[in-house]
């Protein structure tokens, strides 16, 4: 049997799904009816502007008002209003979007892109707050009559002559029960803050006192009277709506603060956005100031679609490293769903994400170029941020390679190929290799610094928050030939090891006892002891990690979960100078005295790397104070 036919959908029971579950927030039919009125205002200009309507333009406000006693909230503007056949057209017909046709219509006219309505179901969204909606309407057209609609939230409606008399529409909302709390000043300025604040026509809300001068005193000092004046919500000339030709310094750092009232610092420097082919999108991207927190800082984007507020939640549109930046975006081709508050995946997303990283690194390379010691000033904000860009995306790490610095202990910066170029005569190894040397923590290295320095060695500080996973890239980047290692990798001379060695001034014999003798004096299983042959001044006992051991631990730590090398305890090399005076004398000595001196100097060396804690630390002060 075979049989085809069309699957019926009943209003009945679509309508309460629509009312209560398309969005996912109350308080965001205030949203959609203010962009209606404001969509409904827009057209009377566009209307106007290409001679299709005659009559006077006027003020084009919209008026948000509320009456606690009578529990309504009505929405005006002096738009184009619809006449009774429209009505029935747009608003019975769910889904039916006059936005869509008004478009289709339009499409010529190159500001098509006004209009905020799509899916010709916002509308309804005021069922979730009130029980009853009224519109009370006028169309622009000549001659048509005021109508009235009201419907109590069934799909029952009734359509009669209305009264108004001016060219708009009102929708009057007779709030229900459950959503009382909205007929309250605080709340509706605070939703109409979040959505509405750069709206692209004035919203007046109520009024707010004002102090405005009013001749003198006795004293003939100016005198002032509070007045009540209309209150405004919006801005409806937002920054990012203007050619940056337009804007000074002072123009962005005042847009910062109108979007981020309450922040302290002021942006280190900003993007401006602007494409209109293959997507249309604007807006003004900000550096802040950077704390070492890679968290506290997210959602501060805000996106827009036509200058309504969508949400914070930029994932996917900015790249994940950029997820740290403030400012605002706003693009009429983000996919949004009906309920516009969520993102939906799909081609132009990932090209705005591409779109986005690559003026970001051009700006970043712009500055480098153009302003070197700003851009060096900045990096303390700006460096952990470009780290993470470069190990998250290859495409930023592309352009980032000529403009990241690595900073030395002294504080010099340099890009990857000036590094090279400083350090690859000096610190070259007898196989070829130039090996950049590193420190983690300047404090608990310093000596291990000194001797690299005492060398004329340069070291390289990589203390931060990425430094473990981006010393890697470094070495990746650096080619076959570069080998990071940290300071205490090793002794200097076996980090960076010549072709002239140095003599072992000890006997195999002496060396096996001098090893025995260091060995029974630790006696700790995690320590190796070996007898390295180093200039005479060089410590006599130094304790080291090896690199490899090491990196592979600090990952398993930076990934959280333990791995297999991260369940494996430390392992320290005891490198003992055998050309230190110090290993003559414990040879020389009594085997008591040799065991306290070997001890002495390994405890010394655990000391000036922090090492030396608890009982181990209170057993070697008893130690030094007998021996003084
Ligand atoms: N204040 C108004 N003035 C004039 N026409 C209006 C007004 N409000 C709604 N309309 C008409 O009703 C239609 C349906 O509105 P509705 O909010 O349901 O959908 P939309 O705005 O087109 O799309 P979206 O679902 O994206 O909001 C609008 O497209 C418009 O033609």
């Amino acid at each position: 049997m075979q049989e085809k036919g069309n699957i019926s959908i009943h209003t009945e029971n679509i309508f309460p799904v629509i009312k209560k579950f398309l969005y996912s927030d109350n308080e965001i039919f205030l949203r959609e009816l203010v962009s209606n009125a404001v969509d409904a205002s827009q057209k009377v200009k566009r209307l106007s502007a290409l001679g299709q309507f005659q009559g006077e333009v006027g003020d084009l406000v919209v008026d948000v008002k509320f009456d606690p006693e009578a529990k309504t909230i009505t929405i005006s503007d002096k738009g184009i209003g619809m006449t009774a056949e429209e009505v029935k057209k747009y608003i019975n017909q769910i889904a039916f979007s006059g936005a869509t046709e008004f478009m289709e219509k339009f499409k010529e006219a190159n500001d098509a892109n006004e209009i905020i309505g799509r899916f010709g179901l916002g509308f309804y969204s005021a069922f979730m707050v009130a029980d009853t909606v009224e519109i009370q309407t006028l169309s622009f057209q000549e001659g048509a009559s005021p109508a009235k609609w009201v419907c109590d939230g069934s799909t029952s409606y009734e359509i009669s002559e209305g009264s108004r008399t001016e060219r708009g529409t009102d929708v009057i909302l007779h709030v229900n029960e459950e959503s009382l709390e909205f007929l309250n000043k605080a709340r509706l300025g605070e939703i109409l803050d979040k959505y509405g604040k750069f709206l692209p026509v004035p919203i007046r809300f109520g009024t707010v006192t004002e102090n405005v001068e009013d001749g003198q005193d006795e004293e003939g000092k100016p005198a002032y009277k509070s007045v009540e004046v209309d209150h405004f919500i919006n801005n409806t000339n937002p920054a990012w709506t203007k050619s940056p030709t337009e804007l000074s310094d002072a123009d962005y750092i005042a847009f910062y603060k109108e979007l981020y009232p309450y922040a302290q610092d002021e942006p280190l420097f900003w993007i401006h956005l602007n494409v209109d082919y293959p997507f249309n999108l604007t807006g003004i991207l900000y550096f802040p100031k950077i704390k070492n927190e890679l968290e506290v800082q997210r959602n501060k984007i805000k996106l827009y679609s036509r200058q309504v507020f969508i949400t914070d939640e930029v994932k996917d549109i900015v790249p994940e490293f950029l997820m740290l930046l403030h400012g605002v975006i706003d693009s009429p081709d983000i996919p949004l769903n009906v309920s516009r508050s969520f993102l939906q995946a799909d081609s132009n997303v990932k090209k705005i994400n591409n779109y986005i990283t690559k003026k970001v690194a051009d700006k970043l390379s712009e500055i480098f170029k153009t302003d070197r010691k700003g851009f060096e000033e900045k990096w303390n904000d700006i460096g952990l941020f470009i780290k993470y860009g470069i190990l998250s995306d290859e495409k930023f790490a592309e352009k980032a390679n000529d403009f990241v610095l690595l900073t030395n202990t002294t504080k010099e910066s340099a890009t990857f190929t000036e590094y090279y170029d400083k350090v690859k005569d000096l610190q070259v190894d007898k196989d070829g290799n130039v090996i950049y040397l590193y420190t983690q923590d300047v404090d608990q290295q310093d000596s291990f610094i000194n001797s690299a320095k005492a060398k004329g060695y340069d070291v390289l500080t990589l203390d931060g928050p990425l430094d473990t996973h981006f010393t890697s890239y470094i070495e990746q980047k650096g080619g076959e030939k570069v080998q990071l290692k940290r300071v205490d990798a090793d002794v200097i001379d076996k980090l960076i090891q010549k072709d002239q060695v140095v003599e072992l001034a000890l006997s195999e014999e002496e060396s096996k006892q001098a090893s025995t003798i260091f060995e029974k004096a630790i006696a700790r299983t995690d320590m190796k002891v070996e007898i390295d042959a180093l200039a005479e001044d060089e410590l006599p006992v130094s304790v080291t990690i090896d690199e490899f051991m090491r990196r592979m631990k600090d990952m398993a730590k930076t990934n959280g979960g333990m791995n297999f090398y991260g369940s494996l305890p430390d392992n320290y090399k005891v490198s003992v100078n055998g050309n230190h005076p110090l290993v003559k004398r414990i040879l020389a000595a009594t085997e008591e005295e040799a065991a306290q001196l070997a001890k002495q100097a390994f405890d010394l060396a655990l000391l000036s790397r922090g090492l030396l804690t608890g009982a181990d630390l209170t057993a070697f002060v008893k130690r030094s104070v007998s021996l003084i």
